[in-house]
C-alpha cells in the first residue's frame, strides 16, 4: 500500500468526478461569488462613512444603503446556490464509488477475504465515502474560496492602507508554517484513527456474529474489556488528532486578532496624523472581518482535506487490490457438460500460509467420472475442503490443474464454470431474504418453472418444512436464517445447491447437522437424484460415505487410494483407521449395552 502524496491521490478522484464537474464548478463560483461580494461591502461601507463624516447630505445615506442590502441578499442567495450545486452531485460520487467498490470486493477471489477483516471493508465502505462526500461539497470548495478570498481581501487591505496591510501579510508566514507542520502531524493521525475505527467494526461484528458463543462461554466481560481497550486506543488517536487541530487553530485564530489590535492602534493614529479617512479606517476592518472567517476556517479545512486524503487512500487500497482468479483471455465456452472431473498434479499452498510451510495438497491425481459419487475421505485437517474449494475456482491452484471435460477449468469464462459446478458448505450461509430467493439463488434464468425447481430441490433435501413458515417460502428467513435451526439451514443451503442444477456438486459435509433419521432420509434422496450429477462429497459420518459410488482417500496431501467402500476396508489400513474414527461415536444402543453388561 503505497502512500501518495496529497495532490496525486486527490487526483486520483478524477474519474469519478468529471461527470459533475460542471456542477461542481458551478458550486466553486457561487461559494467564490458570495465571498467576493462579502468583500465588497465593506467598499460601499467606505463612501457611506465618509459622507457621513465629511458632513454630507443625509439622503445620500440612501442609495448606500440600498446597495449594502442587496449585496446581502446576493451573498445568501449564492451560498444557497452552491449547496444546490454541490450537495447532490458529491451523493452522485458517493453512491458511485460505493458501487463499485463493493463490486470489487465482488471480485476479489476468497484469499482477499482470508486477509481483511470485514470491519474495515465496512468502515471503507460507508464512513471513508462519506467523509468523502462531505469533503467533495463543502471542503474542497471551501478551502478553495478561502484561500482566494485571503489573497483578494489583503489586496483590498493593501489599496486601504499599505503599512496595515503588510502588517496583516507578516502574520501570513507564520500561519503558512504552521500549516505544513499541521498536515504531516494530523495525516499521521488520521489514518491511524480510520485503522482503528475500522478494527473496531471488525470487532462490534464479530461479536454480534458470535453472541451466542460469547454468551455460552460467559466471556462477554472479556469481550467487553477487549473491546474497551480498543476504543481506548481509538479515543487516544482522537484525542491527538483533536491536539494537533486545535494548536494549529489556536495559531489560525489568535494570530489574526493579535495582529487587529495591532492594526487598530496603528489605524488611528493614521487617521489622526491625516494618512487615512475614517471611512477607509472603517472599510479595513470590515475588510479584516471578514478575511478573518476563511482564515480561521483554513485550518478546519485542511484538516477535513487530510482527513478525507485517508479515506481515499484506503479506499484506493481495496480498489488497487488485483483479483487474481478471472477470466481467461480467449475463453471457451462450452455451453453444456457432461462433468467429468479430472485433478491433475494437483498442488496448493494458501496465499496466506506462513513461508517454508508444506503445501496442504502436493500432487493431487483424481478423476471423478461423469455422473460419479465420489467421497472424499481423510483425517482432520487434511485438506479435504480445501481441495473441494479449487473445483469452482474460489481459490486458483499453485500447480497442476482441474480439468472439466478435458479442459482446464481456468479456460472457461468463471460465470460459465461456476453454472456448471454447484456448492454446499457446512457452515451454511444463508441471506436475509425469501426461502423461495435463497432456493433459487443459483438457479438458470429461464430454465426449469421456479415454482416447479423450487419444490424439487425442497424435497429432495428434505426441507419441505419451508412450506410450513409463517409465510410459507416466501418467509424471510432473517441474518444469516438465525431463525431456523442449524439443520433446517443446512437443509435450505442444500437445496439451493441441488436448485443450481449443476453439472459438478461439490458438497463439505453438507449434512453434518441432521439427526440420523433425517439424514438418513436425505441421502436416500439425494442418491436419486445425484444419478448423472458429478458428486465430490467431503464425508465426515460413514452413512455420507455410502452416498458415494467410490471413495478418495486423502492423506500427506495426495490421494492414497481410490475404491468402493469395501475395497478400501478391505485393503487400505489408514481407510480403516479413519473410517473407525468417524464412527467411534457410540450409538445409544453401544451404550445402554455396555450400561446392562455392567
Ligand atoms: N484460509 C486459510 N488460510 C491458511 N490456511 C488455511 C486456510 N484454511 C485452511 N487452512 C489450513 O489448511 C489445512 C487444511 O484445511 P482444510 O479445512 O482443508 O482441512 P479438512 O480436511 O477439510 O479438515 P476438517 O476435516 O477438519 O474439516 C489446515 O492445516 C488448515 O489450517
Amino acid at each position: 500500500m503505497t502512500e501518495l502524496s496529497l495532490w496525486r491521490t486527490i487526483a486520483r478522484l478524477k474519474d469519478y468526478v468529471r461527470p459533475i464537474l460542471p456542477r461542481l464548478i458551478m458550486g466553486f463560483f457561487s461559494a467564490l461569488g458570495a465571498s467576493l461580494v462579502a468583500l465588497a461591502i465593506p467598499q460601499v461601507l467606505r463612501g457611506l462613512v465618509d459622507t457621513i463624516h465629511t458632513g454630507g447630505d443625509p439622503s445620500e445615506v440612501w442609495g448606500p444603503a440600498v446597495v449594502i442590502a442587496v449585496l446581502g441578499l446576493a451573498e445568501a442567495g449564492l451560498v444557497y446556490l452552491r449547496r444546490v450545486f454541490a450537495i447532490a452531485p458529491a451523493t452522485d460520487v458517493e453512491m458511485g464509488m460505493r458501487t463499485r467498490l463493493y463490486k470489487h470486493v465482488q471480485h476479489l477471489p476468497a484469499a482477499f477475504h482470508d486477509r481483511w477483516g470485514s470491519g474495515q471493508l465496512l468502515s471503507r465502505a460507508m464512513a471513508d465515502l462519506g467523509l468523502i462526500r462531505r469533503w467533495l461539497a463543502f471542503g474542497s470548495l471551501m478551502l478553495v474560496v478561502s484561500f482566494v478570498t485571503v489573497a483578494v481581501g489583503l489586496a483590498l487591505m493593501f489599496a486601504l492602507n499599505q503599512l496595515l496591510g503588510l502588517i496583516f501579510l507578516a502574520a501570513a508566514v507564520p500561519l503558512i508554517w504552521q500549516g505544513f507542520r499541521f498536515r504531516t502531524a494530523f495525516g499521521a493521525s488520521s489514518r491511524l484513527s480510520q485503522d482503528q475505527a475500522g478494527d473496531l467494526a471488525t470487532t462490534v461484528e464479530e461479536s454480534v456474529h458470535g453472541i451466542r458463543v460469547l454468551k455460552a462461554f460467559g466471556r462477554g466481560p472479556y469481550a467487553l474489556d477487549n473491546f474497551h481497550g480498543q476504543a481506548e486506543e481509538l479515543r487516544q488517536t482522537e484525542l491527538a488528532k483533536a491536539r494537533t487541530l486545535s494548536k494549529f487553530l489556536a495559531t489560525v485564530v489568535s494570530l489574526p486578532d493579535l495582529v487587529l489590535g495591532a492594526a487598530l492602534v496603528i489605524g488611528i493614529i493614521q487617521v489622526a496624523g491625516g494618512h487615512m479617512t475614517v471611512g477607509e479606517l472603517v472599510a479595513f476592518f470590515a475588510t479584516a472581518a471578514v478575511v478573518a472567517g476563511p482564515v480561521e476556517a483554513i485550518g478546519s479545512l485542511m484538516g477535513m482535506t487530510l482527513t478525507a486524503k485517508t479515506a481515499l487512500d484506503r479506499h484506493f487500497d481495496v480498489m488497487d487490490t488485483e483479483n487474481t482468479i478471472t477470466d481467461p483471455e480467449e475463453p471457451r465456452r462450452a455451453g453444456s457438460v457432461s462433468g467429468d472431473l479430472r485433478l491433475a498434479g494437483l498442488v496448493f499452498r494458501y496465499p496466506d500460509a506462513a513461508p517454508g510451510t508444506a503445501p496442504v495438497l502436493d500432487g493431487v491425481d483424481l478423476h471423478v467420472r461423469a455422473g460419479e459419487t465420489m467421497a472424499l475421505v481423510g483425517v482432520t485437517g487434511s485438506g479435504k475442503s480445501t481441495l473441494l474449494q479449487l473445483v469452482p475456482r474460489l481459490y486458483d491452484v499453485s500447480d497442476g490443474a482441474v480439468f472439466l471435460d478435458g479442459t482446464d477449468i481456468r479456460r472457461f469464462p468463471l460465470t460459465e464454470l461456476r453454472s456448471h459446478v454447484s456448492v454446499a458448505f457446512e457452515d451454511s450461509t444463508l441471506f436475509s431474504t425469501s426461502v423461495r430467493e435463497n432456493v433459487l439463488l443459483g438457479a438458470r434464468p429461464g430454465g426449469e418453472n421456479p415454482d416447479e425447481l423450487l419444490a424439487r430441490a425442497l424435497e429432495v433435501a428434505q426441507a419441505r418444512f419451508a412450506y410450513d413458515l409463517p409465510h410459507g417460502v416466501e418467509t424471510k428467513i432473517g441474518e444469516e436464517g438465525l431463525s431456523l435451526s442449524g439443520g433446517q439451514r443446512q437443509r435450505i443451503a442444500l437445496a439451493r445447491a441441488i436448485a443450481a442444477r449443476p453439472a459438478v456438486l461439490v458438497l463439505d459435509d453438507p449434512l453434518s447437522a441432521l439427526d440420523v433419521r433425517t439424514e438418513e432420509a436425505v441421502t436416500q434422496r439425494l442418491r436419486e437424484e445425484l444419478q448423472g450429477t458429478t458428486t465430490l462429497i467431503v464425508a465426515h459420518r460413514p452413512s455420507t460415505v455410502a452416498l458415494a459410488d467410490r471413495v478418495a482417500l486423502l492423506q500427506h496431501g495426495r490421494i492414497a487410494a481410490v475404491g468402493t467402500h469395501s475395497e478400501l476396508l478391505r485393503a487400505n489400513e489408514h481407510y480403516r483407521y479413519v473410517i473407525a474414527s468417524l464412527a467411534a461415536e457410540p450409538s445409544v444402543e453401544d451404550v445402554l449395552d455396555a450400561k446392562e453388561s455392567r
